[in-house]
């Protein structure tokens, strides 16, 4: 690393833009996957953005000028991006309710993976001579980037998308793989049969019910169908879905984790830790921290439900962000003589990053994309990531001229965030663990007015689910009284 600060040596304003641009990078890219990906398929997207994603690490990895390495961040982001808002989408849409949030915590499982594999691959090339001491670690997120890539082709497609788009019989193969049934059983097994007419009922429920509004006068794949999707987001019927995607984002980085993440060398010595092998030390240990923590999020998560955990969570990440607020402002001038106070202060650092590890960490990209139906949802998720990306980036901006104010003081503001947190779970967030996504609709009390519910009870009607329950619990009793 010190060829990397000796070679350019970069103001602050190229730092700033280094960072930026990542985030920037990523906003672009998960607003866009959100315009394009109901257009192909999930795969075909997941193939394209982990491409992009692979040109900006490469551009990173030769680069000969810091401008270089910026536009490398930039477009790597726009890859990032687009991933982040694909991957929950498409895990939402192939999984079986009643273990898709523990499923789906496998994302964040992911990300904390990758984020202590970046952070001690740098920590361990940093001393090796020249260049490479940062090409190494840049280079390497090439591994990934082709793995996910090429692994996506494999993928089977999403079978919601594909009753979308009319395709019943590819959806129910498709079905069919996901459940691990062969082609035989998949036309007789009820459960399948059951599953496909759920979703089959939405797309029909979706095609009827808009058939009076303006997204029909509007041409699929038109900037008019555009601009009215997006513009849906903020209309009556959704718009509390999408504030709790956009909000969760909100609460997810304002918790404080990525100012613990990004700050946390700098952090460590405002608790008095000296040394610089310690102070990265005890940062790493914030990753390896939330990587522990994601074990427990994926065995409660479906039992216990998303809003306990977020409920609890809160809490915890609160007092102990007032803990930590309250012993910086009455030692951080004499740490050296209040040892314990100072170690307090590091475990309280481990506490939070416990609770959020459990609680808003995986929650933060299960929920947006459990929450809206499927004609919002790939737009619904886009602008939920992007809540998360521009909250980020604000995170990064702010939390140094927070800290340079007062410690304490940017402890108190996560603090009250987190307790913010609690009001927001406890009162906002409806309980979405152990249902459908085709039944969310009655979670939130939608589909807007009885008119819908006799639409959509007729629909099943036609569409024969109601005749095909009914042949499955008869013979679900006979089996059982055999
Ligand atoms: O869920 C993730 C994770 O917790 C990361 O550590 C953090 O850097 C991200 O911003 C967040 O979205």
């Amino acid at each position: 690393m010190k060829d990397f600060v000796a070679r350019w040596h970069l103001s602050a304003w190229d730092t700033g833009l280094m960072t930026a641009a990542l985030e920037l990078g990523s906003l672009i890219g998960a607003l866009t996957a959100g315009t394009f990906t109901d257009q192909y398929s999930r795969r075909q997207s997941i193939f394209a953005a982990s491409a992009i994603f692979c040109v900006g690490s490469a551009l990173q990895f030769v680069a000969q000028s810091p401008e270089q390495l910026i536009l490398g961040r930039g477009i790597g982001g726009i890859g990032v991006g687009a991933l982040s808002m694909l991957s929950p989408l498409y895990m939402a849409e192939i999984s079986p309710p009643e273990v898709r949030g523990s499923l789906m915590a496998l994302e964040q499982f992911a990300i904390v993976v990758g984020a202590v594999l970046g952070f001690w691959t740098g920590f361990f090339t940093r001393d090796i001579a020249g260049s490479a001491s940062w090409r190494i670690p840049l280079g390497i997120q090439l591994i990934p980037g082709i793995l996910l890539g090429l692994g996506g082709l494999a993928l089977p497609p999403s079978p919601r998308l594909l009753v979308a788009q009319g395709r019943v019989d590819e959806a129910l193969a498709s079905l069919a793989r996901l459940r691990l049934r062969s082609v035989d059983e998949s036309a007789t097994d009820p459960l399948l049969q059951i599953e496909l007419l759920e979703m089959q009922v939405e797309a029909t429920l979706i095609e009827q019910t808009s058939s009076s509004d303006s997204m029909r006068i509007a041409k699929a794949g038109t900037l008019q169908a555009e601009v009215y999707a997006w513009r849906r987001l903020v209309g009556s019927k959704l718009l509390r879905r999408t504030l709790i995607g956009v909000v969760m984002m909100v609460f997810q980085q304002w918790s404080g984790i990525n100012a613990l993440l990004y700050y946390g060398p700098t952090l460590m010595h405002s608790l008095g830790l000296q040394g610089d092998a310690v102070t990265l030390m005890t940062a790493g240990g914030i990753g390896i921290v939330q990587f522990l923590a994601v074990f427990p999020a994926i065995i409660f998560i479906d039992r216990l439900g998303r809003r306990p955990l977020l409920r609890w969570g809160s809490i915890a990440m609160a007092l102990s962000h007032l803990v930590i607020a309250v012993l910086i402002s009455r030692y951080s001038t004499e740490w050296s003589t209040h040892a314990l106070a100072a170690w307090v202060s590091v475990g309280c650092v481990y506490t939070f990053t416990a609770a959020y590890g459990v609680s808003y960490g995986p929650i933060g990209w299960i929920l947006p994309s459990e929450v809206f139906p499927l004609s919002a949802r790939s737009k619904g998720v886009a602008l939920s990531t992007a809540s998360n990306w521009t909250n980020n980036f604000l995170i990064g901006l702010l939390t140094p001229v927070f800290m340079e104010r007062s410690a304490s003081g940017t402890f108190l503001v996560f603090a009250a965030a987190c307790f913010a947190g609690y009001v927001w779970s406890t009162y906002c967030v409806p309980e979405t663990a152990n249902v459908s996504l085709e039944e969310i609709d009655a979670v939130f009390g939608s589909s807007a007015g009885q008119e819908d519910v006799d639409l959509k009870r007729q629909i099943e009607v036609d569409l024969g689910l109601h005749d095909l329950i009914q042949q499955w619990a008869v013979r679900s009793n006979r089996d059982r009284a055999d």
